[in-house]
C-alpha cells in the first residue's frame, strides 16, 4: 500500500516507521531537520529496550507527489487543516483518509478533503515521545481501534488490518467507532485537562480529594453528553477506569500539561471543546468544560 503520514512526531513516526517494513510510505512533516535526519541515517524508534532503523521517504514538500491509497493525519489537532491544505496532491479520488488523533470531531474536518466514504476514524492505545529529530520512543502497545461513517462496501478495513497487522500493530474493526471515540475521550477531558490547568502529574487527580471531585464532574457532564448524542456509559465504570489510568501512571505527564507548560498551544478544542460543541447540539449544560476550554486557551496565552 501506497501510504503517507503526515507529522513525523512521537506517533507518526511509529506509524509510519513500522509500516515501511512491507509498504512505500512517505513521512511529512515541515521541520526539515526532521526530514533530513531521517532522509540521511533513517528513523529510529526506541521499543523494549532495542532500537530499530526504518527508511521511510521523508518530504516537507509533497507538491510533486502522486496521491496515496491511504493519508495518515498525525499533527496535532490544531494544525489539521494547514497540513492537510498544504498536502492537498497526496490525496487523490481514492485515498482515505484517517486520524488517530485524540478528541473528538475529526471527521467533520477529513470530510472536507475526501467523500464521507472514505475518511477512517479512530483511537490508538499506543503511545510514543520524540527523543530528538528522528529518534523515537514507542513507550506502549496497545490496540488500534478503526471504523467508517458509512458502510465499508469495499472491505478497504480488512485490508487495512492485514497491512498494519503485519507491520506490528494490533487493529480491531469497530461498527460503532464512536462509542470507542468517547471512551477514550473521557479520559483526556477529565484526567488530562485538570493535569493541564494545574500542571500535575497524572498521579495528583486520584490522590487529592478536590481534584477527583473536579475530575468527577467533568466525567458527570461528558456522560450526559454522551447520552444525550446516543452513547450510553456506565459513570461509575468510566471514573473507575480514569482513576485507574491517574494511580497506575503516578508520575505520568499528559500532553496538554507539557504543552501549557512550554508555552505552546493546546489540542482543548478537540478534547473539551468536542464535549461543548456535543452539549450546544443536544442542550446540555456542560459548564465545567465550557470553563476548562477558556481557562485552557488564558494559559496558552500567557505564552
Ligand atoms: N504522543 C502520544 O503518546 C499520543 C498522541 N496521540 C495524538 O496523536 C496526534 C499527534 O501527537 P504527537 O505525535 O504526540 O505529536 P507531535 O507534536 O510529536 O508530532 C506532530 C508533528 O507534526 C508536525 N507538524 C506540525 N504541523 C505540521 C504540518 N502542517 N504538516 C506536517 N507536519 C506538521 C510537528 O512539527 P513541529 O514539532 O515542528 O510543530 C511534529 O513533528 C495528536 O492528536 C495526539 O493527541 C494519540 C495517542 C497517543
Ligand atoms: C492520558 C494520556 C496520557 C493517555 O495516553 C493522554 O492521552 C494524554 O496525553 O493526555
Amino acid at each position: 500500500m501506497r501510504i503517507a503520514v503526515i507529522g513525523a512526531g512521537a506517533m507518526g513516526s511509529i506509524y509510519g516507521g513500522r509500516l515501511s517494513q512491507h509498504n512505500e510510505v512517505i513521512l511529512v512533516d515541515t521541520n526539515e531537520k526532521v526530514v533530513d535526519q531521517i532522509c540521511k541515517n533513517g528513523l529510529k524508534i526506541d521499543e523494549n529496550g532495542t532500537t530499530d532503523c526504518y527508511h521511510p521517504a521523508a518530504l516537507c514538500d509533497t507538491s510533486n507527489e502522486k496521491p496515496a491509497d491511504l493519508v495518515i493525519l498525525f499533527v496535532k489537532a490544531l494544525f489539521s487543516r494547514s497540513a492537510l491544505e498544504n498536502n492537498r496532491s497526496l490525496i487523490g479520488p481514492d485515498t482515505r483518509l484517517m486520524t488517530l488523533q485524540n478528541g473528538a470531531g475529526h471527521e467533520d474536518l477529513l470530510k472536507e478533503f475526501v467523500n464521507e466514504d472514505r475518511v477512517i476514524i479512530g483511537t490508538t492505545e499506543d503511545n510514543g515521545a520524540v527523543l530528538d529529530f528522528g529518534h523515537v520512543r514507542r513507550g506502549g502497545t496497545g490496540v488500534t481501534n478503526v471504523g467508517m461513517l458509512t458502510e465499508d462496501k469495499d472491505g478497504f478495513l480488512g485490508r487495512l488490518k492485514e497491512t498494519f497487522d503485519s507491520c506490528g500493530f494490533e487493529v480491531r474493526i469497530h461498527e460503532n467507532i464512536q462509542y470507542l471515540i468517547w471512551d477514550k475521550l473521557f479520559t483526556n477531558v477529565s484526567l488530562s485537562a485538570l493535569t493541564g490547568i494545574l500542571q500535575v502529574d497524572m498521579g495528583y487527580i486520584a490522590a487529592d480529594e478536590y481534584t477527583w471531585k473536579l475530575c468527577r464532574q467533568l466525567i458527570h457532564e461528558t456522560i450526559l453528553t454522551a447520552a444525550a448524542a446516543g452513547l450510553e456509559f456506565d459513570e461509575e465504570a468510566v471514573a473507575e477506569k480514569v482513576k485507574k489510568t491517574s494511580l497506575n501512571n503516578p508520575s505520568g505527564c499528559t500532553s496538554i500539561r507539557a504543552d501549557l507548560r512550554d508555552g505552546r498551544r493546546t489540542e482543548v478544542d478537540t478534547i473539551s471543546g468536542a464535549v461543548v460543541r456535543a452539549a450546544k447540539k443536544y442542550n446540555v449544560e456542560v459548564p465545567g468544560h465550557e470553563f476548562v476550554v477558556n481557562l485552557v486557551h488564558a494559559m496558552e496565552g500567557r505564552g
